[in-house]
């Protein structure tokens, strides 16, 4: 039935104010303001339907893609939108585009890159999409190992030029965004070489097609790579291919900020740590984190609502059944999730502070705080982005059946997210990053210079090390303290207990390997501490709003002991709990779900997500689920007729085929 709410009654129960707590999501008003009036327009806008689209071959998926982006581009000019609404505008679209990799990685790193003159070249022609760029980074034989990509950037003295080459197969670009049937230009990553001799990876402004026709410019050989994961979902991306034949591009487009060459092909250092070329990577890596908690979000909603209306078993004198909702199995696989998806708001909404900082920390040429920043970015993302894909897979389990439909949703989703967990650093290899940061402040302990920042507990590692948890009863895990206490003392056994089996091996490097499960553990405590710490730091604030406080409190204490018990291995093996104590913190995490329960609706709700965004008919505001997906399922073309296509030559003869076998 149209207008009604079948959500009504759960909504009432909530205990707190839903419209502050969608301030405390959005982060502002501001920024709740932007993001309800972007999401309405796009929803509004029947250019930007979407539903049609997991129905489409990879051609008109592609075409369908463009139409969008540029649709969305010509409507930032016209309603002269701000950065900020431009960009909420696009991720409200809802459809990976080139323009994500114009606007999220190619301006990025000529911003950071570039010197002022080749910002001031480079970034009005990209702002006004007179140019579009891409990342042109991996290449088909190296991904992770950056320091290992094979495509060469020579210095002609002669001529002021630099040869871009691609020598061998493996060297050809594979992967880049954008880049298979859009990009004029891309910032191309490649081995500079002077008078014979290697100077490193560096980031070099290539144009790759004509501005006039589009055609490869000469020497350049560039395809799309193929289909990917899934239909439609990020198959609306040209993931490109590109290879070099001697390419000749002015030197002045080597991006020097890092490093200069200079007319007579020598190489000029300035102040700025080599490991800036890869400033692009953490300012990406941090964004990740963002969308992180919007992606584990979007599907925690869909599957809160879906476990709300959905009702099995449990039914007396022909009363209703239960929902799902109200079985403990189902709230001890969702609410966890949905707790994850607040904490990685926060600690997203923390780690784009901490970016902020240490980029106007390097302008004044401040670089103490890069190696933490590093470390944040590569270990939040690789924690985030892991458990967003399993929480999207998680949450189509929660939905049963109808979460397996492409109008749930929650496939595409899943299509679209995991390669989160690849892209930007894979989650192993960041996570292995985090540990040589770990390892090495470990044994910098007692050197004088004491830890700070994230790693700051590390400076208490006695203490950390001898202490034991004071918990006597179930509730004593909602002291902050307890709580924190047992995730320091986690991660800071862990990597105390991987940095002493380090040091009885004679060559580090084969230790490092040898032991890099065990260390990729310990950098997990790390990383989680981190997100309990700052959902922590996140309720130290003045939140207003009836009851906004108090329910965050609840999911703080759902998120940080969901992850104690889930992991309480570690918490034992290290001595720091007992099982007793494991076992009151179990007690108290089911007392939690049972305060989460009557909220759950709108806490949910709190994401301000409109159905257009959403994309689920099982995650839709009013819950009136069955009626919609009774109606899209007459809407798939396979119902355009009774009789299927393909039914005289196919069905019939082997009908008739199983009648003569029958005779016989
Ligand atoms: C329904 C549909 C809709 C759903 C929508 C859902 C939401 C979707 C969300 C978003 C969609 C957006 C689309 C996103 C587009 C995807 C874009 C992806 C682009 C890419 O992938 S680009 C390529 C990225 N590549 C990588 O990340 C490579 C990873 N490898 C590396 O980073 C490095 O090689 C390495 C770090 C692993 C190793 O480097 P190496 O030089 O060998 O370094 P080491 O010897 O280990 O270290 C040396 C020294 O440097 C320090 N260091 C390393 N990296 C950094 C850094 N980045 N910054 C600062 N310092 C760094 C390291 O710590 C060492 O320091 P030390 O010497 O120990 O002090
Ligand atoms: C959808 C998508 C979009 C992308 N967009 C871009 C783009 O725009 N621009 C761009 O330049 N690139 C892009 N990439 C490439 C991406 O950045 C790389 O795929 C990524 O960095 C992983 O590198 P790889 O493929 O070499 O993986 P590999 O390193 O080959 O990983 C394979 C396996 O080896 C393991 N492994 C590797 N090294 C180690 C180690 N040292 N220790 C332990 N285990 C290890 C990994 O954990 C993994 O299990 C994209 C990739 C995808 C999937």
């Amino acid at each position: 039935m149209e207008g009604v709410d079948y959500l009504a009654d759960e909504r009432k129960k909530t205990e707190f104010d839903v419209e502050e707590m969608k301030i405390v999501w959005a982060g502002s008003r501001h920024t709740f303001e932007v993001s309800d009036r972007m999401a309405k327009l796009v929803a509004n806008d029947p250019v930007f339907r979407k539903d049609d689209r997991v129905m489409l071959a990879r051609k008109d998926l592609f075409k369908n893609t463009l139409r969008k982006a540029t649709y969305a581009w010509k409507r930032i000019n016209e309603l002269r939108l701000s950065e900020e609404e431009a960009s909420k505008l696009r991720s409200f679209v809802d459809e990976p585009a080139f323009t994500d990799l114009h606007w999220g990685m190619f301006v990025p790193a000529i911003k950071g890159q570039g010197t002022d003159e080749q910002q001031k070249k480079w970034l009005p022609l990209a702002y006004k999409m007179q140019i579009i760029g891409c990342y042109a980074q991996t290449e088909l034989g190296h991904g992770s190992n950056v320091q290992g990509l094979e495509t060469t950037a020579t210095f002609d003295p002669q001529t002021d030029e630099f040869v871009i080459h691609s020598p061998t197969l493996t060297s050809s670009k594979w992967w880049p965004g954008g880049l298979g049937k859009v990009s004029t230009h891309g910032v191309v990553y490649a081995r500079l070489i002077l008078d014979g001799q290697e100077h490193g990876i560096h980031g070099f402004i290539v144009q790759l097609r004509s501005l006039e026709d589009h055609r490869p410019l000469p020497g350049i050989t560039v395809a799309d790579i193929g289909m990917k994961f899934g239909s439609g979902a990020y198959n609306t991306m040209d993931n490109g291919l590109l290879r070099f034949d001697h390419v000749r591009i002015p030197r002045d487009q080597m991006l020097m900020r890092v490093s200069q060459v200079t007319r007579d092909g020598k190489i000029v250092q300035s102040d700025v740590p080599r490991q800036l070329v890869y400033g692009t990577m953490v300012y990406v890596r941090q964004t990740i984190v963002q969308d992180a908690s919007i992606a584990l979000s979007r599907a925690v909603c869909i599957a809160t609502r879906y476990s709300a209306v959905r009702r099995q078993f449990g039914s007396s004198n022909g009363g209703p059944e239960t929902q799902v909702i109200d079985y403990k199995t189902q709230q001890s696989r969702l609410f966890p999730l949905l707790a994850s998806a607040y904490a990685f708001r926060f600690v997203g909404e923390w780690l784009k502070w901490l970016y902020t900082d240490v980029t106007q920390r390097l302008q004044a040429n401040d670089f103490s705080t890069l190696p933490e920043a590093h470390a944040c970015t590569a270990g939040l993302k690789s924690l985030t982005t892991s458990v967003t894909a399993d929480g999207i897979e998680e949450s189509r389990k929660l939905c049963g059946g109808h979460g397996y439909l492409a109008s749930s949703g929650l496939p595409e989703l899943f299509a679209v997210y995991v390669p989160a967990c690849t892209y930007e650093g894979d989650n192993t290899v960041l996570m292995l990053q985090v540990a040589r940061f770990l390892m090495k402040t470990v044994s910098q302990l007692g050197s004088g210079k004491p830890p700070v920042g994230t790693i700051s507990y590390m400076g208490r590692i006695e203490q950390l090390m001898q202490c034991r948890c004071a918990v006597k009863k179930a509730g004593d895990w909602l002291n902050p303290n307890a709580v924190l206490e047992a995730f320091e003392a986690r991660a800071a056994r862990m990597s105390v207990s991987c940095a002493q089996k380090l040091s009885k091996f004679s060559n580090p490097e084969e230790g490092f390997a040898e032991l890099s499960a065990d260390l990729v553990e310990a950098a997990v405590a790390h990383c989680q501490l981190i997100v309990v710490s700052k959902f922590f730091e996140k309720l130290q604030q003045d939140i207003p709003g009836k009851g906004v406080k108090r329910q965050l409190e609840v999911l703080c204490g759902v998120y940080s002991l969901h992850l104690l018990h889930k992991h309480q291995g570690d918490f034992l093996a290290t001595s720091y709990i007992t099982p007793k104590q494991a076992s009151l913190a179990n007690d108290q995490l089911r007392e939690l779900y049972s305060q989460v329960r009557p909220n759950a609706i709108a806490l949910v709700d709190a994401f301000n997500y409109t159905d257009h965004y959403l994309g689920s008919i099982l995650g839709c505001y009013d819950g009136n689920v069955y009626p919609k997906l009774y109606e899209a399922a007459w809407r798939d073309p396979l119902n355009d007729s009774v009789i299927p296509d393909g039914y005289e030559q196919y069905i019939r003869p082997l009908l008739k085929q199983q009648l003569r076998v029958a005779k016989l």
